[in-house]
């Protein structure tokens, strides 16, 4: 599980240390030349001789890139490095007594066009709004040539992309990609959330012993193969249908009988003891046919999917996901909300045992219905706040989806998960996910009702759910065959048995 914090608690938890005298630049130095070297023996080059080009601000993320690059001089590379402005002292004098040659901006792109590896120590933690000048100017530059190269560079960051938020992952102006983020400390939720996380390229973490001066609750947390198996009830000797959950389904409709589908099979493949759909009789004939473990007649259930493809503007429809929401709450079971019927909490507040899975327009318009209104675009822009202010006005857990898709409970940590985003923007991807969060929360729906609150496990449910079915959108991209959400189903068991088997992670 990776775990962020915010960059304020990051220097809080810094400060003690550096009373103590810890040499955490050394030491974050240390890490970023080692991880250099790693990487340039991983690409088969040899380290004498490599060409490496530190972009250096006037700040400790630059004092960080400074002694790195003195030792990495002192390791025989070739290393060079343009300055912002003027350099943090002990760092500009190690680098300088390593050999380290500065050079002006003006030979910043023949030096680009050579090296191999680029080291971006513009700003770190203590970037304040968008990029700007001489760093955007260095940055536009080096976009630019590496646009260009025949061998692209490796582009490592120290702590950050230069040009990221680091607290919440927006890019307000320019910001330079790089393939490695070696990210000092601990995460930060700009490494995890879009569309910072697209510049991170991969995450790694040097630890500097801030853990005890950490705030108990990290800001934002991810899951990973490893957390799904620990947090997966695997069936055993004395299972049993509700031991396994049983998970209601009320989805579909004439208009879209195979939302019906989706969201069944999604919740048998993620494991329910037993699904019960309660749609129209004429979508039910369908899901029967298709999937004859399903069963029709009602009974005791331990968790609810209402709404996917289901038309609200029926009234008996709209009255009969009111009523099985409204029993569900009563019940302390927990329920998904999806499509048509997150319209419900435009006026109604209700226990974070109610999971609503929005995209940004859904979310637009719940919002708007709260008095709080965010466009679509301000909301994929910034996911995290949109989410918490969504989970706030109306007491449910959120599960935002997006290129990375948030969850949050009113007042517990968020999680972000990134992962095979582009393959699930399919029609009915939406209805699998549903489903399969459905499934996920009934095999905890005896505990949520005698817990009587969420204790923020939907959330953490929320998040599993979406890394399952990242990864099944990724198996499903892996099989050659068209990515439709039947597809993205069907390997959802797969998807659950690879992170079971993990041991990475
Ligand atoms: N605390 C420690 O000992 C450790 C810190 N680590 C590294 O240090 C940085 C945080 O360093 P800090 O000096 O606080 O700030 P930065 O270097 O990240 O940034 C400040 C410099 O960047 C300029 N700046 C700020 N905003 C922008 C912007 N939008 N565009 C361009 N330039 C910007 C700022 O310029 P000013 O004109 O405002 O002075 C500064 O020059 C942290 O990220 C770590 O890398 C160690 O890793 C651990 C120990
Ligand atoms: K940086």
């Amino acid at each position: 599980m990776l775990r962020a914090y915010r960059s304020d608690d990051v220097r809080q938890a810094e400060a003690p240390l550096l009373e103590r005298g810890v040499p955490l630049m050394d030491r974050a130095a240390a890490a970023l030349a080692t991880e250099v070297i790693r990487r340039v023996r991983a690409l088969g080059n040899r380290v004498p001789g490599t060409e490496v080009l530190g972009l250096v601000g006037s700040g400790n993320n630059g004092g960080d890139v400074l002694f790195a690059l003195a030792r990495l001089a002192r390791r025989g590379v070739s290393a060079s490095a343009i300055l912002t402005g003027t350099p943090h002292a002990a760092g500009y004098a190690a680098a300088s007594r390593a050999g380290v040659r500065f050079a002006d901006a003006g030979t910043l792109r023949s030096l680009a066009e050579s090296a191999e590896v680029w080291i971006d120590g513009l700003v770190g933690i203590g970037a304040r709004g968008p990029l700007r000048e001489p760093a955007l100017e260095i940055v536009r530059e080096l976009e630019e040539v590496r646009v260009g190269r025949p061998v692209e560079p490796l582009v490592i960051a120290a702590d950050l992309p230069s040009g990221i938020g680091a607290d919440d992952g927006t890019v307000p102006g320019l910001a330079l990609r790089a393939n490695v983020t070696v990210t000092m400390g601990i995460a930060k939720p700009g490494l995890v959330l879009d569309p910072g996380r697209r510049y991170a390229g991969e995450i790694v973490q040097v630890p500097l012993g801030l853990e005890e001066f950490l705030p108990s609750e990290p800001a934002l947390l991810s899951v990973g193969a490893r957390d799904i198996a620990d947090m997966w009830d695997v069936p055993g000797p004395d299972s049993h249908k509700y031991s396994r959950g049983v998970v209601g389904v009320m989805t579909g409709s004439l208009r879209y009988p195979g939302a019906a589908l989706l969201s069944t099979s999604a919740a048998l493949a993620g494991g329910a003891g037993m699904v019960r759909y309660a749609g129209p009789r004429e979508t039910s004939r369908l899901v029967v046919s298709q999937h004859p473990e399903i069963v029709t007649d009602m009974g005791r259930v331990q968790a609810w999917v209402l709404g996917s493809g289901v038309n609200m503007d029926d009234p008996e429809a709209a009255s009969e996901v009111a009523r099985r929401l409204q029993e569900s709450i009563t019940a302390g079971i927990p329920v998904v909300l999806d499509a048509g019927a997150i319209t419900l909490l435009g006026s109604i507040d209700v226990p974070s045992t109610v999971v609503i899975t929005p995209h940004a327009g859904e979310l637009a318009e719940l919002l708007a219905a709260r008095g709080e209104p965010l466009s679509r675009e301000e909301i994929a822009a910034a996911p995290s706040r949109a989410a918490r202010l969504a989970a706030t006005l109306t007491g449910a857990t959120v599960l935002l989806k997006g290129s990375v898709d948030v969850a949050c409970a009113p007042d517990d940590p968020l999680w972000a998960q990134g992962g095979a985003a582009g393959w699930r923007a399919t029609a009915g991807a939406g209805d699998v996910l549903a489903g399969l969060l459905g499934s996920i929360l009934a095999q905890w729906g005896d505990e949520l009702a005698d817990l009587g609150k969420g204790h923020g496990i939907p959330a953490r449910l929320a998040a599993a759910a979406s890394y399952i079915h990242g990864r099944a959108a990724a198996i499903a991209y892996g099989t050659g065959r068209p990515i439709v959400a039947s597809e993205i189903a069907g390997a959802i068991p797969q998807a659950i048995g690879e992170a079971l088997a993990s041991t990475g992670e």
